[in-house]
């Protein structure tokens, strides 16, 4: 269990005063326990026993510390309508299909109360970043933004939400999506995303959101080429316009399953055209999975893009939750540490190292795809998460727990250690 206290100890000498002392973690730049000092918001101090006189104290017990864990593409919106979708024939098609249905009866309030449960799940399996998509078109109007910028707003004080105003439906089949998304642009989305799949028109679907990129001065992300056929491709259309209009390292795409059906010459020769392009890549594991391969009865392919490779050669790479208990993904509870496992898993990675970049996947790599600093240092914000692990690997290896979570130093969650009660059970104590 983590103890908190609200004195400092006597053994202590007093050299400085801390509004709270983390006493004896584990993180991944030192061997040892540590200390973590915390004044105002910031880290003051990252050392063995800090000596010093603190409001609070807590004894993390060998926790692991790190900056948090990044959600770099998740789907508030449309998350927790199983009840509302059937799925038969589990593909793209019908997700897509049955999702639009459902989307054209949410409510502004429907859609808060929704993404609420699924953002505090997120924050209490230790998230404290994460980049939504939000659909925006003439089926669910304006609604489902400004149930998601309210969200945004009444859950600052544990996570940093990035809105991304979101064409899941195509652009030149529904004109009034572009207007609509103009105006997201302008009332405080952070960033545009396309779908060209969806689109009748797919080269001009990534030039009409590339040009609402520019005016808006705005990242891209796309969803892009969901099949697992190689040829079939907006992959060059996408590295084409990344170079025209100079937005290398501000493009991310997402899914790109058919990156999955390459061989390693191939898959080598693409990646390198990605990494060239700053283009970075981001990975669905849950959904990828469950929508794969349908058109198979036996020896049924993964079907998700090989990012611990593709990370070799240089692109930005992420693994992140995507839609949560719909019809693309009939799963989930928005925890990264399950998400890593499922990828490593499911990619049968064994080694410390590619376990140690799956983590950064789902931390340090994603957060600089969301353009966000990952930093567990002195002078930088005390936005901080304890997990039930020695390490990085282990974390990964064992889907380790959340334990508390801090930002700017306040305490944002706590989820106490399990108790075995095997003394009780044998005496027949309650
Ligand atoms: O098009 C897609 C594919 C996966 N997940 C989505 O939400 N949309």
């Amino acid at each position: 269990m983590i103890h908190a206290a609200m004195v400092a100890p006597s053994q202590y000498r007093f050299q400085m005063k801390a509004d709270l002392v983390l006493r004896n973690a584990l993180i991944a730049q030192q061997a040892g326990l540590v200390d973590i000092s915390i004044k105002d918001g910031l880290i003051t101090g990252i050392e063995r026993q800090i000596r010093c006189e603190a409001v609070e104290e807590e004894d993390l017990e060998g926790a692991f510390v790190f900056p948090g864990f990044v959600d770099s593409h998740i789907h508030l919106d449309k998350a927790c309508i199983m009840e509302r979708c059937s799925i038969c024939a589990g593909t793209l098609e019908e997700a897509v299909r049955e999702t639009a249905k459902a989307k054209a009866g949410f409510s502004e309030d429907d859609v808060y109360q929704r993404a609420s449960k699924l953002v505090s799940k997120a924050i209490m399996h230790g998230t404290n970043r994460m980049r939504t998509f939000v659909e925006i078109d003439p089926r669910a109007g304006m609604r489902s933004f400004e149930a998601i910028n309210r969200v945004r707003e009444d859950y600052a004080f544990a996570i940093d939400i990035q809105i991304c105003a979101f064409a899941q439906e195509g652009l030149t089949q529904e004109p009034e999506t572009e207007a609509m998304l103009d105006e997201a642009l302008r009332s405080g989305a952070d960033l545009i995303g396309g779908c060209p799949y969806t689109d009748a028109d797919p080269a001009e679907h990534v030039r009409r959101i590339f040009a609402l990129a520019c005016r808006h001065d705005v990242d891209v992300d796309f969803h892009l080429d969901f099949s697992l056929d190689p040829e079939k491709t907006d992959l060059p259309t996408v590295i084409e316009a990344t170079r025209m209009n100079g937005y290398a390292g501000r493009v991310t795409i997402g899914h790109v399953t058919n990156l999955s059906a390459l061989d390693p010459d191939a898959l080598s020769a693409i990646g390198k055209k990605i990494a060239d392009a700053g283009i970075a890549l981001t990975v669905l594991p849950a959904t990828d999975l469950f929508l794969m391969g349908r058109q198979y009865s036996s020896n049924v392919p993964r079907g998700i893009a090989p990012a611990n490779l593709l990370s070799k050669l240089g692109v930005r790479t992420a693994i992140a939750t995507n839609n949560v208990l719909n019809p693309f993904t009939p799963f989930g509870d928005a925890s990264l540490a399950r998400m890593a496992n499922l990828y490593a898993n499911v990619m049968q990675l064994s080694r410390d190292a590619d376990i140690d970049l799956v983590f950064d996947m789902v931390g340090s790599q994603a957060a600089s795809i969301i353009g966000s600093r990952h930093e567990l240092i002195v002078g930088r914000p005390a936005d901080m998460v304890a997990l039930d692990a020695a390490n990085a690997c282990e974390v990964v290896r064992s889907s380790a727990l959340a334990l508390a979570g801090w930002k700017r130093g306040k305490k944002t969650f706590s989820r106490p250690r399990a108790q075995l009660l095997k003394a009780a059970m044998i005496t027949g104590e309650s």
